[in-house]
C-alpha cells in the first residue's frame, strides 16, 4: 500500500499525554495513503486514535491535517470538537444504532441532508448506490437487512468500516484494529480491495494493530510504538524485520 504516492493531505500529529500508569510522548506525521501504528496490547495504540479524533484531550498537542488546517493546538487554546473534526474512527466496539438494520446503519453515516435526500430525491439513487458499493467493498452485501444484534464480531466491524466508507469525504480514517475478528483470507482480500480507497478519496487511513502478519500482508507504511513513542517508520521489512524472523523462527519450530 506505501509504495503509492500519496499527494492528499497529510497528518502532524504530535502530543503529549499521561494516561493511567502509561506517558506517551508521541510525534509523527502520515504522509502516505495507508499506514500501519504497530505496537504491543496496551501501548497506548487506541489512545492514540482517540486524540486524533478529538475525543480524547492530551495533556499537550498540536495536530495539523494538510499543512495548514489546525485541529488542536494546546498553546494557542485550539481544539476543533470532535464532530467537526472529520476524522472518522472505526472503533475495536463498534457503535452501530440497535433499533435499525445494516443498510439503515451505513446511511446513518452520510450527513443528515444525505438522509433526507435518500427519500426520492434526485440524489436518491446515487446514495442508494453508494451504500450498496461501501456494503459490497466491506462483503456484507448480504447482511444489509439484518440487525446489528444479529451480527458477528468481524461482520459488525465490517459494517462500522462501511458506515465510515460512506461518510463525506474527511481529514483521515482511523481504523483500531478493523480486521482482528477476520480471517486470514478474508483479511487480506479486505485489505487488497480497500487499498485504493485513500487516493480515491484523499483522505489517508492510520490503521492500529498489533498483528505482526497483518503488517507484513498490508505492504503499508509502519509507525512503530514503544514505552509511549515513536521509534520508527519506514516499510515494514525496516521497521519489523526482527519480528518477522522472530515469527519465521517460531513457524520453523
Ligand atoms: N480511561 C483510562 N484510565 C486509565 N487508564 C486507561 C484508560 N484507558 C486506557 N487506559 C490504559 O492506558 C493504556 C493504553 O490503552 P490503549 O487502549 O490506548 O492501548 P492499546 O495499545 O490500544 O491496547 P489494545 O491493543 O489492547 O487495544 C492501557 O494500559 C490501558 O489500560
Amino acid at each position: 500500500m506505501s509504495e503509492t504516492v500519496w499527494n492528499g493531505p497529510r497528518l502532524d500529529v504530535s502530543f503529549r499525554h499521561r494516561i493511567g500508569g502509561l506517558a506517551l510522548e508521541i510525534e509523527f506525521s502520515l504522509t502516505s495513503p495507508w499506514t500501519i501504528l504497530f505496537a504491543p496490547s496496551g501501548a497506548g495504540k487506541s489512545t492514540v486514535l482517540r486524540v486524533i479524533a478529538g475525543l480524547e484531550r492530551p495533556d499537550w498537542g498540536r495536530i495539523v491535517s494538510g499543512g495548514s488546517d489546525v485541529l488542536l493546538d494546546s498553546d494557542v487554546g485550539i481544539d476543533v470538537p470532535t464532530w467537526q473534526r472529520k476524522v472518522r474512527l472505526v472503533a475495536q466496539q463498534a457503535p452501530l444504532l440497535p433499533h435499525w438494520n445494516v443498510a439503515r446503519n451505513v446511511f446513518y453515516g452520510l450527513k443528515p441532508l444525505d438522509m433526507m435526500a435518500v427519500k426520492g430525491s434526485d440524489s436518491s439513487t446515487y446514495r442508494t448506490r453508494l451504500v450498496r458499493e461501501v456494503l459490497a467493498l466491506c462483503r456484507v452485501t448480504e447482511m444489509e437487512s439484518k440487525m446489528p444484534s444479529e451480527l458477528s464480531g468481524g461482520e459488525r466491524q465490517r459494517v462500522a468500516l462501511a458506515q465510515c466508507l460512506a461518510a463525506e469525504e474527511g481529514r483521515a480514517l482511523l481504523l483500531d484494529e478493523p480486521f482482528n475478528a477476520l480471517d486470514a483470507g478474508l483479511r487480506s482480500a479486505l485489505m487488497a480491495d480497500l487499498k485504493g480507497w485513500p487516493i480515491a478519496h484523499q483522505t489517508p487511513v492510520l490503521h492500529v494493530t498489533h498483528d505482526v502478519g497483518e503488517v507484513f500482508a498490508s505492504g503499508a507504511e509502519v509507525i512503530r510504538m514503544e514505552d509511549g513513542r515513536i521509534v520508527a517508520q519506514g516499510p515494514a521489512s525496516e521497521v519489523l524485520g526482527e519480528e518477522r524472523a522472530r515469527l519465521m523462527r517460531l513457524l520453523k519450530g
